[in-house]
């Protein structure tokens, strides 16, 4: 039986309770018989990526592994969209400390992630641009509703994916798709991303999501865990520890860009285009 809990909890009912108090920017499913989660981007209309989701995003993660959850699905409320990727407003005319806090949180919901323990599905129901591909690529397995759009499409925007960014991609699809792509920008349809594997299968509508991500799940659990996991952290360690080894750098890099006069003309000017739309 599914129960639904805002901002997870594997605990007591008070605990729930204070949760809930918290944030509802992220809704938690758990299945107490099979302990899978299904972790709700909950941030209309867009799930953009800013600092309160992040965190909310971010707790959850700890509490998952903490609880040892045994896997987690990830999807979002939109009708339309899985994520919008970082929200803009956190880079447009932020304070340094702000921008600062900002960068470390993501990086830290990253590294939890990308890291985590327990099998991880992306049931990408919408348009996943940016930081929301990042958020779909961090998974294990990537399941996508037909004829929306999903990539690493900063260089369109005058901003450049990070580094991290850019490794993710690489690992899923080779590296020379990867260069075409960011170089270029591309935000694919869903079915030329099932194409280059950018995603891994292609679903009807949000119910064929959910089933093929729950089977992609079950398969899983039938693996034992210990090996499991440490055969996904020896393909990911050398990513990982690439920002884990240089987050300071990273954030400079971050904080030096999106300081120039020149980007934020850019991150204007995109804010006011989608505005006007
Ligand atoms: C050595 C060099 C080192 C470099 C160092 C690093 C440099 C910086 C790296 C920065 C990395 C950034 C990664 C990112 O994620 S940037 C964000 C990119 N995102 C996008 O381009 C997506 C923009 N949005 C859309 O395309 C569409 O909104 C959508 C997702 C396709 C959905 O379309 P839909 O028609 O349903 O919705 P609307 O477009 O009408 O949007 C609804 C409202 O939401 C606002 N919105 C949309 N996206 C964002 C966003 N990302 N941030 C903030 N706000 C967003 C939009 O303006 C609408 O607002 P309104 O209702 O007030 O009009």
């Amino acid at each position: 039986m599914f129960v639904l809990r805002q901002c997870l909890t594997l605990g007591t009912k008070s605990s729930v309770r204070n949760f809930a108090a918290a944030t509802n920017l992220v809704n938690v499913k758990i299945n107490e018989d099979t302990g899978v989660v299904i972790m709700e981007l909950n941030k209309p209309p867009v799930n953009s990526l800013n600092y309160e989701l992040l965190e909310a995003m971010h707790r959850t993660l700890v509490k998952l592994e903490n609880e040892r959850c045994s896997g987690m699905i990830l999807t979002s409320s939109s009708p339309n969209t899985f994520s919008a990727g970082l929200d803009l407003l956190e880079m447009y005319k932020p304070t340094v400390d702000k921008a600062r806090k900002f960068w470390g949180m993501l990086q830290n919901t990253w590294i939890k992630l990308y890291s985590a323990p327990y099998p991880t599905v992306a049931a990408i129901n919408g348009h996943s641009p940016a930081g929301g591909c990042l958020l779909a690529m961090s998974c294990e397995y990537r399941i996508m509703v037909p004829k929306k759009k999903i990539g690493l499409n900063e260089t369109q925007l005058g901003i450049v994916a990070p580094q991290w960014f850019q490794d993710c991609m690489k690992n899923i699809i080779g590296s020379r798709q990867a260069e075409k792509a960011l170089i270029a920008g591309t935000l694919f349809s869903s079915e030329e991303a099932a194409k280059i594997g950018l995603i891994d299968e292609l679903a009807t509508d949000k119910e064929d999501l959910m089933k093929k991500a729950h089977d992609f799940m079950d398969e899983q659990l039938g693996l034992p865990p210990l090996a499991r996991s440490t055969v996904k952290i020896g393909f990911r360690k050398d990513t990982l520890n690439r920002l884990i080894n240089s987050r300071e750098v990273d954030t400079k890099y971050f904080i030096d860009f999106i300081f120039q006069p020149k980007v934020q003309e850019s991150l204007e000017m995109y804010l006011q285009a989608l505005k006007k739309k």
